[in-house]
């Protein structure tokens, strides 16, 4: 089985609303996807735009001082101009799009389908003569009459395409009619090989994908987090940790994923939900009694693949579905040892308050105290209070900032505020070491940009 991946971030990911990329942030990108090991960089549409055009510009100049090591792709429309705009940029391959449903045959390009085969042949060949690589991109594929498609695939294929790519451009495929659907075209139209393009519509573009490899295609696009147009395509976090669990095979590395999915998170402006698969917060967090004490014994009861393949750590929260080997790992964590009769006390107190989201250890430590009357954590008086002013990124969604700054240790409280700074965070310490981890762990969230921390020194 042989499959690589073709990231569009750059281009179908830049097609996401709201979502634009400066010249200096595509290089960054293209840099960061090389770095994680895509076979194919789409790196824009360079007719679209003069900042895309500069970017591959100096995406091509790190490409050839061998910084980038990715097949570069130009998209281009089939049309000789936009064509030539990509190879005066000396990409490794143009990719040219042509909608060939009856739809689009009809509504767009106002063309038969023997016109279409025609404008499909002279486009390809005409960036042939350039002397690049040629992917033709059969758009709204899975929606065109499949004898027609195959005409399209061999005019593709005898104009001098090596590659088609498949475009489920409105995302309706669902497994079965992929796998079926791509083994049909590598039975049909020897001598080319085949992306899949599948957009998440109806949410199934991995399982697409998968399903797409199993039919024979070789190259999954991709963008980092699913960006792209309406609801995106496959993201490429999830695909290649799907490919290395289902086919063996690490088509990425995938322990820098982490680090790519929050750089395009930041650039984007789009916040990765908590629980996005493998590169969410949550991803590798544990929360029932019955999960966590499953994990402790064996990692493997609630875990595909460990988070460190990944590049991350597992770890779990404490709330009222929690059950005591949890809590008993929690306070041993915390030097602390509790009878079986003071972890029950702990965990009925627990239990009794259940709109608590997150017991952070201040507070289980507390409970402990008051369950066994013991003073198990200093209480000094030079507990420090402050109040840090917190300003985000432009780009970024100050919710998504307020709330995981809401779970960090020592944080008592976060307010979205107006005025110079979005986001005010009340914060308790019992020492200036303490206080200076809280600060260090507060500019460390995403999309945080900067933060002014200001002691409290009198209350009335
Ligand atoms: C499914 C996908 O995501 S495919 C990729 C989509 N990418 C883009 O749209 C890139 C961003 N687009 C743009 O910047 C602009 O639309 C441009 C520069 C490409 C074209 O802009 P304009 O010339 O102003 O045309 P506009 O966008 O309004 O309409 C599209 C035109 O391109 C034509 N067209 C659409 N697809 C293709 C194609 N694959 N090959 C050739 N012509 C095409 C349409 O028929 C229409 O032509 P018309 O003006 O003769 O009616
Ligand atoms: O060029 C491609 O492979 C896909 C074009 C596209 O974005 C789509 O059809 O959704
Ligand atoms: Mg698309």
């Amino acid at each position: 089985m042989k499959v690589g991946i073709l990231d569009s971030t750059l281009r179908e990911g830049e097609q996401t609303p709201g979502v634009v990329f400066t010249i200096d942030q595509r290089v960054e990108i293209a840099k960061a996807l090389s770095d994680v090991g895509v076979q194919m960089i789409e790196a824009g549409h360079p007719a679209v735009s003069s900042d895309i055009y500069e970017g591959i510009k100096r995406i091509m100049k790190l490409k050839r001082e061998g910084l980038i090591t990715s097949e570069i792709v130009g998209h281009s429309r089939a049309v000789k101009k936009d064509i030539e705009v990509a190879a005066e940029l000396e990409v490794d391959r143009i990719a040219i799009f042509y909608g060939v449903s009856d739809i689009h045959l009809k509504a767009k390009h106002h063309v038969t389908r023997e016109e279409a085969l025609n404008i499909i042949a002279e486009t390809i060949s005409y960036a042939k003569s350039h002397g690049v690589k040629v992917r033709f991109t059969a758009e709204d594929g899975s929606r065109t009459d499949l004898d027609y498609l195959i005409k399209v695939c061999k005019t593709a294929r005898d104009a001098g395409a090596d590659r088609v790519s498949i475009a489920d451009t409105v995302g309706i495929l669902y497994p079965t009619k992929t796998r079926e659907l791509f083994s049909t075209l590598v039975r049909e139209v020897p001598g080319l090989e085949f992306d899949i393009h599948a957009h998440n519509d109806l949410g199934l573009a991995v399982a697409n994908a998968l399903a797409a490899i199993e039919g024979g295609a070789t190259i999954i696009h991709t963008t980092v987090n699913g960006l792209g147009e309406r609801v995106g395509i496959v993201p490429l976090q999830v695909i290649a940790a799907a490919i290395k669990y289902h086919f063996g095979i690490e088509v990425v590395k995938l322990n820098k994923l982490q680090q790519l999915a929050s750089l395009v998170e930041k650039y984007s402006g789009i916040p990765m939900p908590p629980n996005y698969p493998i590169t969410g917060d949550y991803a590798f967090i544990h929360k029932a009694g019955i999960h966590v004490a499953g994990v402790l014994n064996d990692p493997s009861t609630y875990e595909f693949m460990p988070p460190e393949t990944f590049g991350r750590s597992r770890d779990y929260v404490i709330d009222k579905y929690t059950g005591k080997h949890a809590l008993k790992d929690r306070f041993e964590k915390l030097g602390v040892k509790l009878s079986d009769v003071e972890l029950d006390q702990v965990l009925a107190k627990i239990k009794s308050n259940p709109n608590v989201r997150f017991y952070r250890d201040v507070d289980l430590l507390e409970i402990a105290e008051s369950v066994t009357g013991r003073v198990l954590k200093p209480k000094p008086p030079e507990n420090i209070e402050a109040l840090i002013s917190v300003k985000c990124e432009s780009n970024v969604y100050t919710t998504a900032v307020t709330r995981r700054l809401s779970v960090i240790p020592g944080v008592k409280e976060v307010m979205e505020i107006s005025g110079d700074y979005d986001i005010l965070v009340k914060v308790e310490a019992k020492d200036p070491n303490e206080l200076n981890q809280i600060i260090e762990n507060i500019r460390a969230v995403k999309g945080v940009s900067s933060t002014l921390t200001s002691l409290v020194l009198k209350k009335m």
